[in-house]
């Protein structure tokens, strides 16, 4: 049954649904075989209206086909999928104009045109009410800061004034909805921040609901509670960024400042030393557990001058889960 919209905060939907892709291949002359490629493999899951939520995975992993299934650009081969209610492949029209989509790679704006040219186009495209255009396209330069840019065409733009132009020109029909492919790709450190901050404002202010695809893993941890990864087309993970950590299995390090240069501290399994440099060592522990009992022993039969605990980063945990799905394949 399809929800009734604003009865049900669901605004995504996917229940099993599969994306699979015939393949040619020329394997000798004039001989061809044909492959199945199953990009997506029965994904299920829900994103509620006002969520931001990272969809993240290794190259190849079936994001893009997602978000195409999810624009109605692709059909599922399988499965049910729903948008605000919509069914995106059969009403693509109708979905585009409480939608909005960032290519990272790819930009929506007319390269030879000045960008409010751009904005103008779309005001005409998207049949967007004047006065709402109007009030939309000043909140927008504001934030985005793109006063300066309006008359410069685009193909002058850097790359993070122009992904800034592609965020509003995204915006300007008041999307309920937004989809950024890579949305700080390429951009240096200032812009990525600036990226970032206008999303949070516009998830906060808007309640916009924002599917984050991307593989700088600080975008995840400064805007998303959530997060989903995706490998070989299958979902491995959805649940909070902490729990992550967990599911990854991933350790903490216990970096312990000694008075002098010792050997390898004796540490209670499975805690362990995994770096020693002059009076400083490295121990590896179980991210899940306390450091206090390895802490208090070290302090008690140890020479302590200091010590600190450093968590997991993100890329590690991701970078093992990766690995260890892809040595369950294999076996
Ligand atoms: N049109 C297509 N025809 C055939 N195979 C395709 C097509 N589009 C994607 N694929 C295949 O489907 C799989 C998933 O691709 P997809 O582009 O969704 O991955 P991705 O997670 O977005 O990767 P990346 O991070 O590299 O963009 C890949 O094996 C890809 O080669």
């Amino acid at each position: 049954m399809d929800r009734v919209d604003g009865v049900d905060d669901a605004f995504i939907e996917l229940d099993g649904v599969e994306k699979v892709f015939e393949v040619r291949r020329k394997t000798g002359f004039l001989k061809r075989e044909r492959r199945q490629v199953r990009a997506v493999d029965s994904i299920s899951f829900r994103v509620e209206r006002g969520e931001m939520v990272g969809y993240i995975g290794p190259n190849g992993a079936g994001k893009s086909t997602t978000i195409k299934m999810l624009t109605g650009i692709l059909t599922p081969s399988a499965g049910r999928l729903r948008v605000a209610g919509i069914d995106p492949s059969r009403e693509r029209t109708r979905l585009a104009h409480r939608i909005g989509v960032v290519f990272g790679q790819r930009t929506t704006l007319w390269w030879d045109l000045p960008l409010v040219d751009s904005y103008r186009l779309m005001h005409r495209m998207y049949r967007i009410p004047d006065a709402r255009y109007r009030e939309n396209l000043d909140r927008l330069v504001e934030l985005l800061d793109l006063a300066d840019l309006l008359d410069v065409p685009v193909r002058q733009l850097s790359l993070g004034q122009r992904m800034r132009g592609d965020i509003a020109a995204a915006l300007l029909h008041d999307p309920e909805v937004l989809y950024l492919d890579e949305p700080t790709i390429g951009l240096d450190v200032v812009s990525k921040a600036r990226v970032r901050e206008f999303l949070r404002e516009l998830n906060a202010e808007r309640r916009t609901t924002v599917l984050l695809t991307t593989h700088d893993l600080q975008d995840i941890e400064q805007l998303c509670k959530r997060v989903m990864v995706i490998d070989h087309g299958r979902l491995m993970y959805d649940g909070p960024l902490a729990g992550l950590h967990e599911a990854g299995e991933s350790e903490r390090t216990l970096v312990v400042d000694l008075e002098r240069e010792l050997p390898p501290i004796e540490a209670p399994a499975p805690a362990r030393v995994v770096r020693v440099e002059g009076p400083r060592q490295w121990l590896a522990f179980p991210a899940a557990e306390s450091a206090a009992p390895l802490v208090a022993r070290i302090a008690a039969e140890y020479p302590l001058v200091d010590l600190s605990v450093r968590e997991p980063d993100i890329e590690a945990v991701i970078a093992k889960m990766y690995a260890e799905q892809a040595g369950r394949a294999v076996s």
